[in-house]
């Protein structure tokens, strides 16, 4: 049996990625979805184990310690790391599985993985990812003028990606998505 495909949905805060990835599950109901580990404090409605494994600062670095993450960065003020084992079960099931995480750490994925399909979403322009930032109502000002900083250092790195996917409308940008998966899919390897 084939390994299955390993895609990373990357791009700055604020583009869409957490959008674009619930508005892919029902129609590609087959993708396995990775849940990160950090230490960022829950949303309002989000859920241990579901939007994120919530960890303090001392369980997550046991967690790096004990090398239980394929990647993970600081962002923010805050890590993020992504559970390795569960990753690297899926794709050996024959299953695909998508990372919904930040630059840096699809970077290191990408040295660990280079096989993977390294998908970028970009906002339609700079000043709408203010918008949905701001629209979020999640963020204060400050924390906003720091990802706005944060988002122009990360379209820089877009080039060592194999895909730019613009998230101008949610279905255009899952339709992008899916035909990307399904053409890799295709690939004589
Ligand atoms: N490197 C890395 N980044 C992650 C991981 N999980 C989530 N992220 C990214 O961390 C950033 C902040 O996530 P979050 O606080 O949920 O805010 P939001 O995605 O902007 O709503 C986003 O760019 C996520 O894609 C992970 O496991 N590893
Ligand atoms: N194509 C789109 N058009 C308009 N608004 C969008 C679009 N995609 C996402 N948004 C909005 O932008 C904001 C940020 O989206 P989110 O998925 O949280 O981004 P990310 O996960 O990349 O940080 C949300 O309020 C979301 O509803």
């Amino acid at each position: 049996m084939s390994k299955g495909l390993l895609i990373v949905l990357s791009g700055p805060s604020g583009v869409g990625k957490g959008t674009v990835c619930s508005a892919l599950r029902p129609r590609i109901p087959e993708l396995i979805y990775s849940v990160s580990a950090t230490t960022r404090s829950p949303r309002e409605g989000e859920r241990d184990g579901v939007n994120y494994f919530f960890k303090t600062r001392e369980e997550f670095l046991h967690m790096i310690e004990a090398d239980e993450l394929l990647e993970y960065a600081e962002y923010v003020g805050n890590y993020y790391g992504t559970p390795r084992d569960f990753v690297e079960r899926t794709l050996e099931s024959g299953k695909d599985i998508i990372l919904e995480i930040e630059v840096q750490g699809a970077l290191k994925v990408k040295e660990k993985f280079p096989e993977g399909i390294f998908v970028f979403l970009l906002p339609p322009s700079m000043d709408e990812l203010k918008d949905r930032i701001r629209g979020r109502g999640t963020e204060h000002d400050d924390i906003i003028n720091h990802r706005m900083t944060v988002a122009e250092d990360e379209i820089s790195l877009m080039r060592h990606y194999d895909y730019a996917v613009v998230n101008d409308e949610i279905d255009l940008a899952c339709k992008r998505i899916e035909s990307i998966i399904i053409a890799e899919h295709c690939k004589i390897r």
